[in-house]
This record gives structure tokens, sequence and C-alpha cells, in this order.
């Protein structure tokens, strides 16, 4: 049987998990947080769920790396050296990597890609996201994940489209780029907007959390899949079977 191990055991969704794991009857192999050793869970869970912060990830990949113990990283606000690091990882461990354990949202992003794909540059794409008060990292890990759906429809890289940073005299705006937007506020859990907008009508495809406890589902069903893989780099794609 399973054993779940948690990186960043005490935050918002690591408590999210912990509550799924005792509703479904998996095991909780313990959890590590900001001052502890990364080590010990990775040895003592079959696999680690990391929910914690940007700055720790290579630590935790180091553990469960050593450990041989699969890992699924929902952390986001991850740089190109992360995404290096996850893929150093996955050629000996099983890793996911993703924006967002929702089914919804998943599902979301397959639509998005379909979308794109179908209209022409003159529709214009943009990402709007909404979050709570505490979030830290801007846009989204999830938006940033529609964001790649879309620019693969589009068949470019997102870097070469992608514009965060409309202020002040900002210009019109060029055609063919994905542009971004976010709100933080309150206890928002996670609201996406994803805008296809032409000329004289729009499209708008958008998925709305109203419980963290649909991102603890995922994470948990992501893991108990990952348990029985071999080493790689996965994505909620394939846990889903989309
Ligand atoms: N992929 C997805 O579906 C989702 C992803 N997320 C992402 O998950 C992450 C956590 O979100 P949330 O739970 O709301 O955040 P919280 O701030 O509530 O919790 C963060 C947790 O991480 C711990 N932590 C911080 N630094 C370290 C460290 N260096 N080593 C180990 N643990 C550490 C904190 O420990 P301490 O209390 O000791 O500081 C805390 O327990 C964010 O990046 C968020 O964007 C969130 C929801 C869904
Ligand atoms: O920090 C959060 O809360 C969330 N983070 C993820 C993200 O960055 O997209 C997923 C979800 O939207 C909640």
């Amino acid at each position: 049987m399973s054993s779940i191990g948690i990186y960043g055991s005490h935050g918002r969704m690591g408590m999210a998990i912990q509550d799924i794991l005792a509703s479904e009857g998996v095991r909780y192999a313990g959890g590590a947080d900001a001052t502890d050793d990364p080590a010990p869970v990775a040895h003592a869970a079959t696999v680690l769920v990391d929910f914690s912060s940007a700055g720790a990830l290579e630590a935790h990949l180091v553990a469960a790396r050593t450990a041989g113990t699969p890992i699924v990283i929902g952390t986001t606000g991850l740089t190109a050296q992360h995404h290096a690091a996850i893929d150093q990882a996955a050629r000996d461990i099983a890793v996911l990597q993703t924006g967002n354990t929702s089914l919804g949202v998943v599902l979301l992003a397959r639509l998005v890609r379909e979308a794109a794909a179908r209209l022409g540059p003159d529709w214009d794409i943009e990402i709007l996201e909404a979050h709570h008060r505490h979030k830290l990292d801007a846009p989204s890990g999830t938006a940033l994940m529609l964001g790649e759906a879309a620019a693969a429809g589009r068949e470019v890289p997102l870097a070469e489209v992608r514009v965060s940073d409309r202020a002040g005299l900002s210009g019109a705006r060029a055609e063919g780029t994905i542009g971004f937007a976010s709100i933080r506020g309150g206890s928002i859990v996670g609201d996406h907007h994803v805008v296809f907008a032409g000329t004289g009508e729009r499209i708008e495809l958008n998925h709305l959390a109203q419980d963290r406890a649909i991102f603890a589902r995922g994470a948990v069903k992501a893991a108990l899949w990952l348990a029985k893989q071999p080493a790689g780099r996965y994505t909620m794609d394939a846990v889903l079977g989309l």
C-alpha cells in the first residue's frame, strides 16, 4: 500500500491533502516544512507531494532522488532553472509537475489548445487570474499552463508571445501575443478566465475553483498513479487518461 509524504504539510494545501488522505484511507508518511530536513520523509514515503515554496524545490528534488522516491510537484512560481532541475531528477525517479491538479483545469487546458488551434491570430488571447491575498507568485502556475496550451495550439513558444507587464503608455496590442493579468484579494481560491477576443465577438473559457479539496483530491490521485510509474517526467493528462 502506498504512503504519501508532504512537503509543505502545514500549509493550506498540505492540510487539505491530509484531509483527503484521512477520508480516502490512504496512509500519511509524514511531512516537512520550512525548517525541517527533507530527507527523512523522502525515505519514509512511497511517494511525495510538494506544495511548498519554489525556493525549496531543488532541495526537495535532491532528497527525493537520493531516496529513489517519486514526487508530484504542485508548487508554482517555477523558473527555467527549476524546470531543468526537474528534468535532471526525472532521469532517475518519476516526477509529475503541474500548475494545477484539478480535473477541471486539465480539461480546460485541452479546450484552450483546441480553440487556439482553430481560431486565427486575429483572435486575441488574454488570460486573467484571481487568487487570495496570500499568493506569492504571478501569473499563477495555472495561468501559465493555460498560456502554454494556447501557444501550443498556435504552434509558437509561449516565451515568444507572452505579455504580462502592461502599464502606462504600453501601446496597441501586437497581433499573436498572449496577455496575462492577475488580481489578488481576500480568500479567492483560484479563478481562471481565458478570453478569445475577435472582432465583434468573444469566446470565454473559465474555471472557478470553490474549494481547495479539488486540488488535494487531484494531487492524491496523481501521487497514487505516479508511485507505479518508471523514472520520467509526467503531466496530469497521463493521470487522467486525457
Ligand atoms: N498545483 C496546484 O494544483 C496547486 C498549487 N498550489 C501551490 O502550492 C504552493 C503552496 O500553496 P499553499 O499551501 O497555499 O501555501 P502556504 O503558504 O499555505 O503553505 C506553504 C507551506 O510550505 C512550507 N514551506 C515554505 N518554505 C519551505 C521550505 N523551504 N521547505 C519546506 N517547506 C516549506 C511552509 O512551511 P512553514 O509553515 O514552516 O513556513 C508551509 O507549510 C504554492 O506554490 C501554490 O501556488 C496551490 C494550490 C494548488
Ligand atoms: O496559490 C494557490 O492558491 C493556487 N495556486 C495554483 C496556481 O498558481 O495556479 C493553483 C490554484 O490556482 C491555487
